[in-house]
């Protein structure tokens, strides 16, 4: 018999990188109850019908934290499978525009720069992440 993955879910997400005029970037922790509960993520989220991934980013930074963003330059899309989920992972570079972030649907957000990235706890894609904003060559 052959084995398919397609009964896993596949959550299509976009993702900030958000910089400050202090190359701090912004980083919240998720909320403690579900999946991957209580880890610490760049913030974004899913993707909506007819929405492009820019859309999407600032929509979702918007809605989960008050502020205004410019999307900026592509750095890296991740695939990855969890055990029961599979995400694209698409990350933008953003500038913080205005408005003071709020934790509106998250557990904690602080600005951290890039060396204290390492004292937090992410989900397993984002290792990919860390390690393309660390080699910097996109930084916007
Ligand atoms: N926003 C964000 N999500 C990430 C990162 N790393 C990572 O594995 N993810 C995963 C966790 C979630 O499964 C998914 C983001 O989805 P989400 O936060 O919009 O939705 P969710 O699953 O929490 O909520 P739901 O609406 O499906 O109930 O991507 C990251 O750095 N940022
Ligand atoms: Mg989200």
């Amino acid at each position: 018999m052959i084995e398919s993955n397609s009964s896993i879910p596949h959550k299509i997400i976009g993702v900030a990188v958000i910089w400050n005029d202090e190359k701090q970037i912004l980083i919240d922790r998720r909320l403690p109850q579900g999946a991957m509960g209580g880890l610490w993520e760049f913030p974004g989220g899913k993707i909506e019908i007819g929405e492009t991934i820019e859309e999407c980013i600032k929509r979702e930074i918007a809605e989960e934290l008050g502020i205004e963003i410019a999307v900026g330059k592509h750095l890296i899309t991740i695939d990855h499978t969890y055990s029961h989920l599979r995400v694209t992972l698409t990350v933008h570079h953003s500038q913080h525009l205005a408005g003071i972030p709020q934790a509106i649907e998250c557990d904690e957000i602080r600005w951290v720069s890039l060396d204290e990235l390492d004292e937090f706890t992410f989900p397993e894609a984002n290792g990919e992440i860390i390690a393309a904003l660390r080699k910097g060559e996109n930084n916007n």
